[in-house]
């Protein structure tokens, strides 16, 4: 049988390509999608969309939820949207695969809570990317043997929070096991506020926006007389979706809240 699937965003940019990975794969019902605002009855009537593809558009989750019956939700929409969306699909025992970043550490707890009480599958991953897993485990192994480390993450302009979730993700697999240390000179200080990026726990993640990119990040690692450079660069988005087909299947297998797709993988 297969898995029955509603998307939120899917005018966006990963939405789009989202809408045709669903559609296209055997194991999938693309059953409904989601928007804030009235754009049609069905996603045929959005011009990016084929006239064969006759999903229905909501506006009302609530609606939603009681007309198609998803089994998994997947949400591409942006950080101000996703947490309440999140908590509600939980509440209706809806599966969420959430790649939209923006989660506050309190919000992540609080839906972590929520799925072990429900018993129930939701993935929240920063990045979909294997490509980008693989560069934050490698940069965690890194990190073991250089704790000297800073983190530039590069997109495209119309990107809405900084830093980037693969950033702080990063960030955070690194304070894992690096041992805790302030960066940089003692007293050091900043004639241009923001020139030494965002601190988190003595590392730095610097924002790069600039059109022409579409998501890229490399890990520097100083030591005596070296540099170590671990980088990877999504050149479009056709490179997340293997992760989210992947999701999908996986959060039907699931019974609580995975945060990052290197716990599954
Ligand atoms: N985990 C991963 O691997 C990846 C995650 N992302 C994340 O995914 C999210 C989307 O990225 P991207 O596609 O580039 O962004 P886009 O801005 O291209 O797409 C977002 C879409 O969501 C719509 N939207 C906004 N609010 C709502 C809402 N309340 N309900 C339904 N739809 C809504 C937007 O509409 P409108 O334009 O009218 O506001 C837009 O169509 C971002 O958070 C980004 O960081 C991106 C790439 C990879
Ligand atoms: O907004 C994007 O484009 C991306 N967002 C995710 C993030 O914030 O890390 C994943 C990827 O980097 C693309």
């Amino acid at each position: 049988m297969s898995i029955k699937v509603a998307i939120a965003g899917a005018r966006g940019k990963m939405g789009t390509e989202a809408v045709h990975t669903v559609m296209k794969h055997e194991a999938m019902e693309l059953v409904a999608v989601l928007d804030y605002k009235e754009i049609g009855t069905t996603l045929a009537e959005l011009e990016q969309f084929p006239t064969t593809y006759e999903v229905p558009v909501y506006t009302d989750f609530a609606r939603l939820v009681a007309e198609t019956k998803p089994d998994v939700f997947v949400d591409l929409t942006n950080p101000h949207f996703v947490y309440e969306r999140t908590k509600e699909a939980l509440l209706h025992n809806i599966r969420p695969v959430v790649g939209t970043t923006g989660f506050t550490n309190e919000q992540l707890q609080e839906l972590q809570d929520l799925a072990k009480d429900k018993k129930i599958g939701c993935i929240i991953a920063p990045n979909f990317a294997i490509g980008a897993i693989l560069m934050m485990k490698f940069a965690k192994e890194a990190s073991k043997y250089f704790p000297d480390v800073e983190i530039i993450e590069m997109h495209h302009d119309q990107k809405l929070d900084a830093p980037s979730g693969t950033g702080i993700k990063t960030a955070q697999m690194i304070s894992e096991v690096r041992n805790a240390k302030q960066q940089g000179h003692p007293d050091e200080q900043e004639t241009h506020t923001g020139a030494r990026g965002a601190e988190y726990e003595g590392m730095r993640i610097h924002s790069v926006r600039l059109p022409g990119l579409v998501a890229h990040q490399q890990v520097l690692f100083g030591g005596t007389g070296e540099l170590l450079t671990i980088r990877h660069d999504s050149y479009n988005r056709g490179s997340f979706m293997g992760g989210i087909a992947f999701c999908v299947e996986e959060v039907m297998k699931r019974e609580s809240l995975i945060y990052g797709l290197e716990n599954i993988i």
